[in-house]
């Protein structure tokens, strides 16, 4: 049984509408020139922030009304201690983010090629934020001498840099939406003052005290990160009441867009997403301490190099809990035990993989009421099997609709996941929530397709619903399908490419 109590079953969260990426068709774009006219160059500047994501993929984009409002606005509960309160506390975010001088990362993809050399790198990186507060150190176990050392490492750079590699956001042409999720809104921007693209997320703080530090905390582990796995940080400021940060562009976009606009993805490619989040989450992890805690496709991106990358880990404890109007952290990636509220570990993010793997192999999110609406290439043949529910299925499914000559209707949105809307095939979210702690683990299979039975194992070994049993990253790298996967990062780039360039709809 759920525990009613459990506050992740009682959520307070916003409807904010969500979108998805639009991402460029550019890889190396020219620089354009601020204002309108430079989006020309980029492709079309769609606004995406208007388009919504489909319900039941996170149940904060669906039924679960917030108990609070945002900080500053009308009838705002969190503002107690008044108006003037919430200002002069956000003016104190200001500051110590001023203070705090994220500085910026090389422009270029990291080239490190293993999580070793890494943290090798990492361990070496000069970073300007070290001279904030001793709290906001990352939990990566540095001494006391360790964060001296980085202190005077980090005047030197800044000595040598004369501060000129601070992203700042005069520097930044806002050049197209790129999607908005519940911590904010994210836009390709181009630095005039680098001449590169960079995407700019700008995330509303509630800037209580009592979060503040853990909110630069926060930060500094993000510009802290240094992986080829996990999406660079290039430096953050205030921005009135928002927090900007600033980060590598991923040119491809997230998994959740590419599947949705490109059909289901090619299991051997799938493979290697497995492997890049595996060592992203270990660096996190070994490196910092900490666990990513939302690991789903539209956390993970990619781009036309061939790299495969993992954002918003830190951005996923207090400083999206401090977002004005939002609960975060309750989705249906979440592994049974977090949702009976047991504590995060890396087994939690293990199982939220699984999850993630099976929902891009078959073009659609594993809990979905509708099988038929995977996403593949091709339109699929209008078997007896169509009109069954998938076998990887708890839910009643409801039947495809069919063409006029009796083909099965090919979905070109997404799969609507759980629905959320009312009807005969619909399940609600505290059920769904009921039904991932009490029924079976998804399995990777489909009728429409095969897949190899080294991945299937090895979904099945990140979906034991006991953590225990559950393998470990490192288990996890360890297994056939990852050791003998054949995919080059040549089969990467072109993989990304065509991402980008055949979007069917
Ligand atoms: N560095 C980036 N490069 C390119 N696109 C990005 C980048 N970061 C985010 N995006 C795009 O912007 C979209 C919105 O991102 P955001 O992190 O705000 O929300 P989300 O991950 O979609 O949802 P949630 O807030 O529930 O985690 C993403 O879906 C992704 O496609």
């Amino acid at each position: 049984m759920l525990d009613s109590t459990n506050p992740l079953l009682n959520p307070s969260r916003s409807t904010t509408s969500s979108s998805k990426p639009i991402p460029s068709s550019n890889a190396t774009p020219s620089p354009p020139t601020a204002g309108t006219s430079s989006l020309s160059s980029f492709g079309t500047p769609k606004s995406s922030i208007g388009r919504k994501k489909p319900p039941g993929l996170d149940i904060s984009k669906s039924i679960l009304k917030p108990t609070r409002a945002a900080p500053g606005l009308p009838g705002s509960s969190n503002n107690a201690g008044g108006n003037d309160n919430f200002v002069s506390e956000a003016a104190r975010l200001r500051e110590d983010i001023a203070k705090l001088q994220l500085s910026s990362r090389s422009t270029s993809s990291n080239s490190i090629d293993s999580p070793i050399a890494a943290i090798h790198s990492d361990s070496s990186s000069t970073s300007a934020s070290a001279s904030m507060t001793s709290d906001a150190t990352s939990g990566a176990g540095g001494s006391g001498s360790g964060k001296e050392k980085k202190k005077k490492k980090s005047s030197k750079h800044k000595e040598k840099e004369g501060g000129e590699d601070l992203v700042k956001d005069e520097d930044l042409d806002m050049l197209q939406d790129l999607g908005a999720g519940n911590g904010g809104t994210v836009t390709k921007v181009w630095n005039k003052k680098r001449g590169c693209v960079m995407a700019r997320k700008l995330i509303l703080v509630d800037a209580k005290p009592s979060v503040r530090k853990q909110i630069l905390r926060e930060l500094q582990i993000m510009n802290d990160c240094a992986s080829p796995y996990i999406v660079s940080y290039y430096g953050c400021f205030p921005v009135d009441v928002h927090v900007g940060i600033v980060m590598e562009y991923m040119d491809a976009g997230s998994l959740d867009y590419i599947y949705r606009h490109n059909g289901s993805i090619s299991i051997d490619i799938v493979g290697k997403v497995a492997e890049a989040v595996l060592h992203g989450l270990m660096y996190l992890y070994d490196v910092h301490r900490i666990i990513h805690r939302d690991i789903k496709p539209s956390n993970i991106l990619a781009n036309t190099a061939g790299e495969i990358k993992i954002c918003d880990f830190g951005v996923s404890g207090e400083l999206i809990n401090s977002i004005a109007n939002t609960f975060v952290g309750t989705s249906t990636y979440m592994s049974p035990e977090r949702i009976q509220g047991a504590p995060y570990t890396i087994k939690s993010d293990v199982w939220s993989l699984g999850i993630s793997l099976i929902e891009l192999a078959l073009g659609r999110f594993p809990f979905s009421d509708s099988p038929e609406a995977e996403l593949e290439e091709g339109p699929p043949s209008p078997t007896a099997s169509d009109y069954d529910p998938d076998p990887t299925l708890p839910l009643s499914s409801q039947r495809p609709k069919l063409n006029q000559d009796g083909s099965v209707k090919k979905e070109r949105r997404r799969s609507k996941g759980v629905s959320l809307g009312g009807g005969g095939h619909t399940m609600s979210i505290l059920d769904l929530l009921q039904h991932i702690v009490n029924e079976p683990a998804p399995k990777l299979a489909s009728r429409r397709k095969t897949f190899p039975e080294e991945a299937a194992v090895f979904v099945e070994d990140c979906l034991y619903k006991d953590p225990g049993e559950r393998k470990s990253p490192q288990e996890l790298l360890a297994m056939d399908w990852i050791t003998n996967s054949k995919v080059t990062k040549d089969d990467l780039r072109v993989w990304a490419l065509s991402t980008v360039h055949s979007e069917k709809d």
